[in-house]
């Protein structure tokens, strides 16, 4: 029984999928899959601006995705801050609960993912503004609350003048990870943090070593720690980080940690050995003196700041207020930016946890409904 949309939605096929939408959005094309369904651009004709919509095919069809998608609703009503994606609309094109089939999240459109911008030389102006932009988002999901412990360059989104947007809210708290997902979308884990990889207790700072591999993949160029699996990821951890110090290993279940501890230990390499100058000279134009000893000195604090980020032991990583007041960072703050106002606290609340099918089903229309 397909979607039997109301008056005034319309519909267009998009690859091999249905967009049924309102009048109001013209020319739909597509912009990519994200890990739920099909995304597509479309000019919303009533504020002449355009939009990002996401489809997502029958959200409730299981306890994981319902649990998903119920999450990213939530949290895209409450959070208000510039450095995470704004949900402008949100519609399902059924009438009644029984017709309910998929539902439809609304965005401001971005021009480009980070991933396109990786690779390109960033100049030490752009490369301090976008760390900052994504440390003041992450700040203010921890203030709501939330932990990401997912953040990668294919869930943020920047403009050509350099704005940056979080596009999702992480994993969540209670799920654990769905060991295969429906669709045939793999999923990245070169950028979580080493207490995440060995299941460890994690915290705030758990988000900065994430924000530490994309910025030095912003340096680099390509991905730091492209493991294969969770321990081909340690490995390639230790190996370029250098193993940590025995105090890490404490938090450790003693399974795993037993064979964590037995394995090579490897000196590592300093962040100069790890991020030479070269990698740096992006823009030729500084040539006359002052300004090299200006962009030497923008290395050298870049490389401090990566250099504390990717610290394995997160007793010892720095914190995501230390990096905003870090000197490489701190050119750009503002405090009603780093301080946008606290939405409340979220918690998927205890009893949303174990639901059947059909209760995620009405739960998911009725939040739809009453946005
Ligand atoms: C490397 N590819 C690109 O840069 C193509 N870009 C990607 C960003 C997109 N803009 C945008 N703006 C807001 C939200 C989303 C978006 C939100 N989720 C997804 C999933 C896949 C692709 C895009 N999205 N995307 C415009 C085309």
């Amino acid at each position: 029984m397909s979607d039997l949309p109301h008056k005034d939605f319309y519909t267009v096929e998009v690859g091999d999928t249905n967009f049924t939408v309102p009048i109001r959005y013209q020319n739909i094309s597509p912009i990519g899959m994200g890990a739920q369904g099909i995304v597509c651009s479309a000019l919303d004709a009533t504020t002449k601006t355009n939009v990002a919509i996401k489809k997502l095919s029958k959200p409730f069809q299981n306890v994981v995705q319902a649990k998903r998608a119920y999450r990213e609703l939530k949290l895209m009503k409450l959070v208000n801050h510039k450095n995470i994606i704004g949900l402008l609309d949100v519609f399902t094109p059924s009438d009644s609960l029984e017709e309910f089939q998929d539902m439809y999240l609304v965005m401001e459109l971005m021009d480009a993912n980070l991933s396109a911008v990786v690779g390109i030389g960033l100049d030490h102006n752009r490369l301090s503004y976008l760390i900052y932009q994504i440390l003041c988002g992450i700040r203010h999901l921890h203030s709501a609350g939330i932990i990401h412990r997912d953040l990668k360059p294919s869930n943020i989104c920047v403009n050509a003048n350099c704005s940056l947007k979080i596009l999702d809210f992480g994993l969540a708290r209670t799920a654990a990870e769905p060991t295969f997902l429906m669709t045939p979308y793999v999923v990245t884990r070169y950028y979580r943090a080493p207490e995440i990889i060995l299941g460890m207790p994690y915290k705030e700072n758990v988000d900065i070593w994430s924000v530490g591999c994309i910025m030095g993949e912003l340096i680099r160029g390509g991905v730091l720690f492209k493991g294969s699996d969770h321990l081909d990821q340690w490995m390639k951890i230790i190996q370029q980080i250098g193993s940590p110090d025995k105090s890490f290993f404490a938090d450790l279940v003693p399974n795993v940690r037993q064979y964590i501890e037995n394995l090579n230990q490897y000196e590592g390499y300093s962040i100069e050995r790890l991020f030479p100058d070269a990698l740096f000279h992006v823009d030729e134009e500084n040539d006359d003196e002052e300004d090299e000893d200006e962009y030497q000195r923008n290395t050298d604090n870049a490389r401090d700041l990566l250099a504390r980020m990717l610290t394995i032991d997160p007793k010892h990583r720095i914190s995501i207020d230390e990096a905003l007041n870090h000197r490489y960072i701190n050119v750009w703050y503002e405090q009603e930016e780093v301080d946008a106002p606290i939405p409340q606290v979220f918690s998927l609340d205890v009893d949303e946890r174990g639901h059947s099918i059909a209760e995620w089903k009405k739960i998911i229309y009725e939040e739809i409904k009453n946005a």
